[in-house]
């Protein structure tokens, strides 16, 4: 799906949050949406989600219904069951203790394409999703006693379940081991679908992400492909901290390595 952020803008709590961001993130690949605590990453998530409507500026997709993939008709225009068809926003995880099996959290993304009698034309999409989110050993288990990590697994299976064309996701590898970090990035990576994922992790973003939008205090600091954006200055300039960028030997991404504050013993 293509997606354009055109002047998008929001306050919050009589606050600018989002300001004037102009975006768009390519069509079929991974976005990393970067920026500090605070920055208006979620935010941004959320109207690109058609949650909340754009005080200023649009959030335009391309339109379902119509032949032409240009982005045209406004998200959060779109009627909700046709939304939650096409784009699915994994927020950052809640704890709530429901009382259901993990199949049936994550059959939860396949209410939009339910009939009415409760069928899901697609018997094999739950467990499709289980898989792809390395969460099938799960499938049975209670959702109330599993770890932070394994809730994170199955939050990332329901919104895959949903099967978008736009997949936004808030702090995805939030909880998760180094090697389900990296399995879930390249998988998302390898997708095809135009996907936004909020990520603090700046060598992640650098190594899986085709593009890399950066937020500072609510605006579009910096935006394009991970090499180009993630310098020195960018780094000292949002974040604060000293970093120099080295390139990774076996990718040739870049590699932040972040100078360590306070006294240090060389
Ligand atoms: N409902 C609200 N009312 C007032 N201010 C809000 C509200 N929700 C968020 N904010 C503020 O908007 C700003 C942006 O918040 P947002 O959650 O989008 O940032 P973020 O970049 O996702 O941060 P983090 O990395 O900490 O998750 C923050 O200063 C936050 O305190």
């Amino acid at each position: 799906m293509e997606l354009t952020i055109a002047g998008a803008g929001t306050r919050l709590g009589g606050r600018w949050v989002v300001d004037g961001v102009d975006a768009t993130p390519p069509a079929g690949a991974l976005t990393g949406l970067l920026g500090p605590n605070g920055a208006g990453k979620t935010t941004l998530l959320r109207l690109v989600a058609g949650l909340l409507a754009p005080e200023a500026g649009a959030v335009l997709v391309s339109d379902p219904a119509a032949a032409d993939p240009a982005p045209t008709l406004p998200v959060h225009t779109m009627p909700r069951r046709v939304r939650a068809r096409h784009v699915a926003l994994l927020e950052q995880s809640s704890d709530a203790a429901v009382p259901l099996s993990v199949r049936e959290v994550v059959a939860l993304g396949r209410i939009p394409y339910r009939s009415l009698w409760g069928a899901d034309p697609d018997a094999g999409a739950v467990d499709r999703a289980l898989g792809a989110a390395s969460a099938e050993h799960l499938a049975d288990r209670a959702w109330s006693t599993l770890s932070g990590g394994e809730r994170q697994r199955v939050h990332v299976a329901r919104a895959l379940a949903q099967e978008p064309s736009l997949l936004l996701l808030d702090e995805p590898t939030n909880h998760l081991d180094v090697s389900a970090q990296l399995a879930l990035l390249g998988f998302v990576r390898d997708l095809g679908v135009t996907t936004v994922a909020a990520l603090h992790d700046l060598n992640l973003a650098a190594a899986y992400c085709e593009h890399v939008l950066v937020l500072s205090g609510g605006r579009l600091a910096a935006a394009g492909p991970p090499a180009d954006v993630l310098t020195p200055a960018l780094v000292r300039e949002v974040y604060g901290v000293d970093a120099h960028v080295l390139t990774h030997p076996m990718t040739g991404r870049p590699v932040i390595a972040y100078s360590p504050t306070g006294t240090v013993d060389v």
